[in-house]
């Protein structure tokens, strides 16, 4: 099938490069000249394991193209995908302005019958708009349908060719026969495409991330309460993922959720209840806990340290707001760097793969490591952001050896409080004894 998939950001450019993987002739539509240029010359512009060999494979194969024009987009693709941003808007609200404005473009461009297909994370009734807003300029027949990509930044090529579900929102006979062809490929499994109704389609996409984001801050809630009461998180963890009902999954403690999506979600949905005169009293509680909870290090590094980091040096590995990308969207670390920077301390980071990102927006703030024993190097203490798998397991002989004092805050849980006690560190984590 053609396919035209207009953003090529961390969705955009997954989508059509796995539309491309499984056949597809994809043109990919962004407004980034320089993006534009970079991909047109092969270069994958994120960082997201596995993309580049099926990036790379489909631009091969002719399968793959780039283009800044929306004309040209839509002259291609029978379905035209929006990957668009939808970033938190002042008041909370999802900003719908990328697509909406996409969407009048798109009324003004059509010239034949077109499927398009919303794939960023909008709020309920923006099917609804964005038929609307096209239905004033076009002359042809077109369809909107609500399809919310549930994938995983870090783990996006594999949670894409082999989803656990499809959500399809369309009330189009036409559009839902031509979407489930497209997504044939990826429910061979049995997995199950799922069609609804557009309105259910868009309320299911920001009820799980909100229901994520709850089922973590709950964990980050009864982590707190472990620290006041002597008990170990990481038992309670286990204790309750045994139960089926529970699962194992999104049981971590650490320092709040982050990234592009679970906090603009959250609160998209919260306002989405107050514009409806509905009051999410749960989602209120989540949003306020997760915002203490990414700094919920700061007041055991004070207690230990003192106020005033006048003078001295600390360390962080982990930049991104989770592993295995280079996005700092909303990253824990970047609310930690704030306050130590605040009361006067000097930083040094490490990060696999999300410096050039810290780079672009701190600048000479901060000090940028080239590995992450450079990091510690002469720094008062070690902070752990990130729970990238290199810092699992580090040399602590090294470890005590570059730090001025062994100390340690882990905002992840990463090491055995049992081992850390053994190895000499002062050690403070999430929900756990601490170490002195
Ligand atoms: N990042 C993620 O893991 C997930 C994101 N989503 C949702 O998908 C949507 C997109 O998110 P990301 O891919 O992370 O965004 P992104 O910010 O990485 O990429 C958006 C792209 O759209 C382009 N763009 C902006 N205006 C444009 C225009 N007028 N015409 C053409 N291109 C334009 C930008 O240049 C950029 O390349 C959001 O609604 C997000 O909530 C949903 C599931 C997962
Ligand atoms: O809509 C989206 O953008 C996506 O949001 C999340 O994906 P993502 O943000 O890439 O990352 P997650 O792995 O879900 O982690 C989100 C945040 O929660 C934190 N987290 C996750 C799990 C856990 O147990 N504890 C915990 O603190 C992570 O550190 C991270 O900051 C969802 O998992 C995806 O299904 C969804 O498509």
């Amino acid at each position: 099938m053609k396919i035209t998939v207009v953003g090529t950001g961390y969705v955009g450019l997954v989508t059509g490069t796995c539309l491309a993987e499984t056949g597809n002739d994809v043109l990919c539509v962004d407004i980034d000249k320089h993006k534009v240029t970079r991909m047109q010359n092969r270069e994958v512009p994120i960082y997201e394991p596995h993309l580049d060999i099926l990036f790379e494979r489909n631009i091969n194969a002719g399968r793959l193209k780039f283009t800044t024009s929306l004309e040209e987009g839509l002259a291609h693709g029978q379905i035209i995908f929006l990957a668009l941003p939808t970033p938190e808007d002042e008041d909370g609200s999802a900003d719908l302005s990328y697509v909406v404005g996409v969407a009048r473009n798109i009324g003004k461009l059509m010239t034949e019958y077109r499927v398009i297909v919303d794939k960023s994370t909008v709020p309920v009734g923006t099917a609804e708009k964005v038929t609307a807003v096209i239905a004033e300029h076009a002359t042809v027949d077109f369809d909107v349908v609500s399809n919310p990509e549930f994938l995983r930044e870090g783990f996006a090529v594999d949670d894409f060719m082999k989803p656990e579900r499809i959500v399809i929102g369309s009330s189009s006979d036409r559009a839902t026969e031509l979407m489930q062809r497209l997504y044939k490929p990826f429910v061979r499994s049995g997995n199950p495409i799922l069609i609804m109704d557009e309105k259910s389609a868009e309320l299911t996409k920001y009820a799980s991330n909100s229901f994520l984001a709850a089922k973590i801050t709950f964990m980050n809630e009864i982590a707190n309460f472990c620290e006041r009461v002597g008990a170990d998180v990481d038992k309670v963890r286990i204790g309750m993922g045994t139960d089926s009902r529970i699962g194992k999954r999104f049981l971590f403690p650490g320092i709040g959720y982050g990234g592009s999506c679970f906090p603009k979600d959250v609160k998209a949905l919260h306002k989405s209840g107050k514009d409806n005169n509905y009051n999410f009293q749960i989602l209120d509680a989540v949003i306020n806990v997760n915002d203490k909870q990414k700094t919920a290090l700061i007041p055991k590094l004070v207690k230990h340290l003192g106020d005033d980091l006048t003078g001295k040096t600390i360390s962080i590995w982990g930049l991104a707001f989770k592993p295995e990308t280079d996005d700092i969207r909303e990253a824990p670390s970047l609310y930690i760097i704030d306050e130590l920077l605040g009361r006067g301390a000097k930083i040094s980071v490490f990060d696999p793969e999300a410096m050039d990102n810290v780079k672009a927006k701190l600048g000479d703030k901060l000090e940028y490591a080239d590995s992450m024993y450079g990091a510690i190097a002469n720094t008062d203490a070690l902070i752990i952001c990130t729970e990238w798998s290199i810092f699992r397991t580090p040399n602590f002989t090294k470890l005590r050896e570059n730090l001025n004092q062994p100390i340690i805050f882990d905002g992840r849980n990463l090491y055995d409080v049992a081992d850390m006690e053994k190895e000499g560190f002062t050690y403070f984590s999430i929900g756990r004894k601490e170490v002195l």
